[in-house]
């Protein structure tokens, strides 16, 4: 039989009642004796299973609902409808078993004390979960050598950048060993250096341990370095389940064919390519031709052919590219699974 999952939800709902009121004075008035509610439907009806120790990326535009499942996974909110299953247990019970098999770091909340060291949170941490001196002190050791933050951890924490605090989160989330880590935008407004070694940092920790990982983030180089399989959420339901490549195929099904030809290219020739694909403009001397993946070698042997042809070049969308794209488009992505099927 096969394992059972790490992760499971079935038609997970979750509704919020949220006030609303036109803006100006005698709305706000009228507002103190009569209340006009409204319905948010955060996530609606989403399912789907995760295996024990996949790395699995949340992506969807703002306000898509992946802050409020993560939630409801981590036990933070109560699910309106629908059942969540983590790790065999419902998470908005709480119970404490469930609550140290798993952690949940977000990028723009913080759990340390602000005017405290972090090693001070740490050791309230160990407490709290009831950790083993000894193996605390060995997690410790592991981390802090792996994010280089030796120093860091002793300095009260308003006095680190924010790539600095987070790496101090990250220890405070993980000193309990958690089997399964939700990670909110780890590295929300962090540089690029930071960013590194922030996800770095993450993937070694899941090679060394293995912990069933869910990540959300807007940069799609965190995404693509550190989840095998996507899920697309927009307006709280699931848009598509798959791996990076089959995503990019999804939202940009073609690829570009480039190259630099020996002189100019007159206008016959460059309707005659136009017949292949899309021509993108490139230059007097340079094609670039966006055709389907299946007709890449034709297209390929096509400019090959072409004078003092050099620099040939086939690419998939930059995934900056497809990430932008995938946010702004807003439901337009088809329903249902990606091209490797529902799991
Ligand atoms: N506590 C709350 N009360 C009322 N509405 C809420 C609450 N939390 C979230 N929402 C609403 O639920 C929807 C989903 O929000 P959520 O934060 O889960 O989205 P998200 O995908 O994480 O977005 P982002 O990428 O911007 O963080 C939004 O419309 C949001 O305004």
């Amino acid at each position: 039989m096969a394992d059972k999952p790490a992760i499971s939800l079935a038609r997970l709902d979750k509704r919020f009642r949220v006030s609303e009121r036109e803006p100006g004075l005698w709305p706000a008035l009228r507002a103190l004796f009569r209340r006009e509610w409204v319905e948010v439907e955060a996530v609606r009806e989403l399912s789907f299973d995760i295996a024990r120790g996949e790395r699995v990326g949340f992506l969807g535009p703002n306000g898509a609902g992946k802050t409020t499942t993560l939630k409801m996974l981590a036990g933070l909110l109560h699910p309106s409808g629908g059942r969540a299953e983590v790790l065999g247990f419902e998470p908005a019970r709480r119970r404490p078993e469930f609550l140290r098999r798993v952690a949940l770091v977000m990028g723009q909340k913080r759990q340390l004390s602000w005017d405290l060291p972090a090693l001070d949170t740490f050791e309230l941490n160990r407490v709290v979960f009831d950790v083993p001196r000894g193996l605390y002190a060995e997690r410790l050791d592991e981390m802090v050598e792996l994010l280089d933050i030796g120093e860091v951890v002793r300095r009260p924490v308003r006095t680190l950048s924010l790539g600095e605090r987070m790496k101090c989160e990250l220890v405070a989330a993980l000193l309990h060993g958690p089997e399964v880590l939700f990670l909110d935008e780890p590295t929300i407004g962090m540089d690029v250096a930071m960013q590194l070694a922030i996800r770095e940092f993450i993937r070694e920790y899941h090679r060394r341990h293995g912990a069933t990982l869910i990540l959300t983030s807007h940069y799609m180089e965190d995404v693509a370095a550190l989840c095998e399989r996507i899920l697309v959420i927009d307006e709280g339901r699931l848009r598509f389940d798959g791996s990076i490549d089959a995503l990019v195929r999804r939202i940009r099904p073609l690829r570009r064919v480039a190259i630099r030809s020996g002189a100019a290219l007159d206008d016959a020739t460059r309707t005659g390519l136009g017949a292949l694909g899309q021509l993108a403009d490139a230059g007097p001397s340079r094609v670039a031709l966006d055709v389907a993946p299946a007709r890449v070698p034709e297209v390929v042997a096509r400019l090959l052919a072409l004078p003092g042809a050099r620099d040939l070049e086939v690419q998939d969308a930059p995934l900056e590219e497809v990430m932008r794209e995938l946010f702004s488009r807003r439901g337009e992505l088809d329903a249902g699974p990606g091209e490797e099927g529902a799991r």
